[in-house]
């Protein structure tokens, strides 16, 4: 069990060395779905309301902290390790949760971002 683990944390630090990718996590999430035999868990619903207990396990680091200034001056290492977990499954759920919904969420995002850039135009730098 422990060299399992050790060797899916060699992969998964292989991976980040390479710049992990939406799709890779995909695969992965797919992968891990697969072998606890959890797809039956996995529908968009269940996977949506996971998602948001995610997001609410998140909030709770930043509760009651007062403003919190970028690269959170002051938090300790744990903290920040905290954040990091809390951050991870919420995007992990949302890959699933687009995954199983048939939407490309690295496509779409894409697509969102010119949306977005056409909505909301930069000023022109020569005016
Ligand atoms: N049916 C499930 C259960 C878990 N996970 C994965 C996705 C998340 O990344 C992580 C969530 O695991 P937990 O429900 O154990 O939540 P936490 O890791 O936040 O633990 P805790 O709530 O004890 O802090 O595991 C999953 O894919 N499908």
């Amino acid at each position: 069990m422990e060299a399992e683990k050790k060797a899916a944390m060699e992969e998964a630090k292989a991976e980040v060395a390479a710049d992990v990718s939406l799709k890779d996590l995909s695969r992965r999430l797919d992968n891990f779905a697969k072998e606890r035999d959890w797809e039956k868990h996995h529908s968009p619903r269940n996977l949506l309301l996971a998602m948001v207990g995610e997001v609410g396990e998140l909030s709770e680091l930043f509760m009651w902290k007062g403003e919190v200034q970028k690269g959170l001056p002051g938090w300790e290492e744990r903290e920040k390790e905290h954040l990091g977990e809390e951050l991870s499954d919420v995007l992990l759920y949302l890959i699933r949760l687009s995954d199983m919904c048939g939407v490309d969420l690295g496509d779409a995002a894409l697509k969102k971002i010119v949306k977005n850039a056409v909505k909301y135009p930069a000023p022109s730098k020569s005016a």
